[in-house]
């Protein structure tokens, strides 16, 4: 079935110039985009997109990696696609990631991961709400 899910690529990528290819990851497997933004966000608005990790030792950190550069907001929609994209994205620490996965090729470290997807139908629908209102 059909469904949409929400993705970052994070400043780490963005810097890097590897928008092209992860985004390309995304479409090989049939994802299609349905709206894309780059953009450079403000420390309250990572709060808001990460708020259950406000608190952790390692929000600080996670919060200024986010903030650092332009990133690039994306909603997806193709089939199964939370649960997809996440399996493409591979594991949140690169070094436990699946040979062949976005972070495996495209990230150095668990804070500074290249991708975020959502992790359930819920959470991307709450987060397409935060960052592309309009849809
Ligand atoms: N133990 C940790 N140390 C550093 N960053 C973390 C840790 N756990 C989670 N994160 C980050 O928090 C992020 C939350 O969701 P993401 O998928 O964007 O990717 C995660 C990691 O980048």
């Amino acid at each position: 079935m059909n469904a949409r899910t929400f993705v970052i690529i994070k400043p780490d990528a963005y810097a890097a110039g590897q928008v092209g290819n992860v985004l390309t990851r995304y479409e090989s497997a049939g994802m299609r985009i349905l709206a894309m933004d780059l953009r450079k966000i403000e420390p309250e608005f990572a709060d808001r997109h990460y708020s259950e990790h406000v608190g952790r030792d390692y929000y600080p950190g996670l919060r200024d990696f986010m903030t650092e550069g332009p990133l690039v907001a994306v909603v997806l929609e193709g089939e199964d696609a939370v649960g997809r994209v996440r399996a493409l994205n591979g594991a949140t620490d690169p070094a436990k990631a699946a040979a062949g996965t976005i972070r495996a090729d495209f990230a150095e470290s668990m804070g500074r991961n290249a991708v975020h997807a959502s992790d359930s139908q819920a959470s991307a629908e709450a987060e397409i709400d935060l960052w592309f209102p309009v849809l």
